[in-house]
């Protein structure tokens, strides 16, 4: 997978040098770039921002760098998925980091100030897929944190960057037995730590056991932090069992 990040603020992305994300570029599961939107301002100052139309407070960024920056990332000829974090996108998920993660191509944009000028998004979807992607009812400074958090969310779907896939397949949310649902709680040793023991079922054994005390631990997280999310549970995939917990 390419990706390419355009921010004012490339030094944002050092972290994803790091860790798993730093061994899937250097191992050519991912290409990542960063390209800085100043390189496509061209006046003395390399201005980026300018008033808003209409009035009101704050900057908005001109429409200009980011033709030329959107030009030069993505060629005409070639296609891309854009991607701009927003407060008033679409809510960020686990399946549409799933749907991402099966792009060839994403390029992030991040706006800073009070936004992109409206016009660049208007641009760009006339010759390629473009989302206003939330993370949630929250405003940040700027993009880059949440192209951080998305970059990570899809990067870890990708087939060899998680050194354990099945890590992936129990995720909350995935697809599968425990779609929608929250993890439960997770041990590991020793198995008494300040007098406080570590489950029974889970030394027993008996994975069929562990499996369903799980799956409880589960639905019963997700009743009590997140209740809207089992209305969202197709009836067929409860059996008996899962209403009476
Ligand atoms: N929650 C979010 N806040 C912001 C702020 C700016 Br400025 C750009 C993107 C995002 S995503």
């Amino acid at each position: 997978m390419n990706i390419d990040i355009v921010t004012i603020f490339p030094e944002y992305f050092a972290p994803l040098d790091l860790s798993l994300l730093g061994k899937a570029r250097r191992g050519g599961l991912l290409d990542l770039a960063v390209h800085d939107l100043r390189s496509w301002a061209h006046d003395r100052h390399r201005t980026v921002d300018d008033t808003p139309y209409g009035g009101g407070p704050g900057m908005v960024m001109k429409p200009e760098p980011w033709g030329e920056a959107l030009d030069a990332v993505v060629p005409s000829g070639t296609t891309a998925r854009l991607i701009i974090p927003t407060p008033s996108g679409r809510p960020f998920t686990q399946t549409l980091a799933a749907e991402y993660a099966a792009e060839p191509r994403l390029v992030f944009a991040c706006g800073r100030y009070e936004g992109i000028d409206s016009r660049v998004a208007e641009e760009a979807a006339a010759r390629m897929p473009v989302d206003e992607v939330s993370l949630g009812d929250f405003v940040l400074a700027g993009g880059e944190v949440a192209v951080l958090v998305m970059v990570e969310a899809v990067a870890r779907l990708l087939p060899g960057v998680l050194g354990n896939a099945d890590s992936v397949s129990d995720d909350s949310f995935a697809p599968g037995a425990m779609e929608s649902l929250l993890e439960g709680p997770v041990y590991t040793k020793p198995p008494l730590w300040r007098d406080r023991p570590v489950p029974e079922i889970l030394l027993s054994g008996n994975h069929g056991a562990i499996a369903r005390w799980r799956r409880d631990e589960a639905l019963r997280r997700t009743a009590r932090v997140r209740p809207e999310l089992l209305a969202r549970l197709d009836p067929e995939r409860l059996d008996a069992h899962d209403r009476e917990v």
